[in-house]
């Protein structure tokens, strides 16, 4: 197929949502990925968990490791508070490339700054780059096998404090079996896992919340 499915969903965005409107985004997407071709969005049933998650925890900055097109980021920036910051790391540039126009179009573009490159290599950057200190929030939506090398690696740069709320995406599909070992073994998080299903789909999946103890 010429088209790539990142730029047959940022199509879909274009035809289906209203500029400047997060919500029509949010649907636009998952319509398309629900009935046209399924995508690697959290989705529409995960994703009421990560609102709730975030209304709850209402993060002056947040990290989200993974944008894959940008649906959690514009999930989690809609919600945030004036002022408040997202920074959204992408691997793959093309993903990146569509996640701009997506964010963009929903307008969130003024909360959220999109850094491209590999996570264990842009973690031990953040202080100095984004005059982060710590993080409120992570969402870890990215490779599963480096959630828990990347959670060791926040630790370690400092970027954790009491209280901070990781929420992790697909811990039981495709699964991230150390990541879980370590958080629910750790004297340093509280974990709890939200039950839900893969996006789009009836298979099981959920996300982990761990808050950080410091
Ligand atoms: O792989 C998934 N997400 C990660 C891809 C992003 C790679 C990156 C690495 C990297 C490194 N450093 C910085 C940024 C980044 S972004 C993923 C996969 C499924 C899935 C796929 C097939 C299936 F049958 C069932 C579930 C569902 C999901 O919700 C996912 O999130
Ligand atoms: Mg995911």
């Amino acid at each position: 197929t010429r088209t790539s499915r990142p730029q047959r969903i940022l199509k879909a965005v274009q035809k289906n949502a209203t500029k400047g409107d997060p919500e029509s985004v949010i649907s636009a997407i998952d319509h398309y990925c629900r009935h046209k071709e399924w995508a690697m969005n959290v989705g529409d049933d995960k994703g009421l968990i990560l609102d709730s998650v975030l209304t709850e925890v209402n993060p002056s900055t947040a990290l989200e490791l993974g944008t894959y097109c940008g649906y959690s980021t514009v999930r989690i920036a809609r919600l945030l508070s004036p002022g408040s910051k997202l920074i959204t790391v992408e691997f793959n540039p093309a993903f990146a490339a569509v996640a701009r126009q997506i964010i963009a179009y929903a307008g969130l573009q003024d909360k959220i700054t999109l850094v491209e490159g590999p996570s264990g290599d842009l973690i031990p950057k953040m202080k100095e780059r984004f005059g982060i200190k710590s993080f409120d929030f992570v969402f870890l939506d990215h490779w599963k096998d480096r959630y828990e090398p990347d959670t060791k690696l926040l630790e370690d740069c400092g970027l954790l404090k009491k209280g901070t709320v990781l929420l992790a995406d697909n811990v039981i599909c495709p699964g991230t079996p150390e990541y879980l070992k370590y958080v629910r073994n750790s004297p340093r998080y509280e974990s709890r896992y939200y039950k839900s299903n893969l996006e789009y789909s009836k298979v099981e999946d959920g996300l982990e919340k761990s808050v950080f103890l410091g």
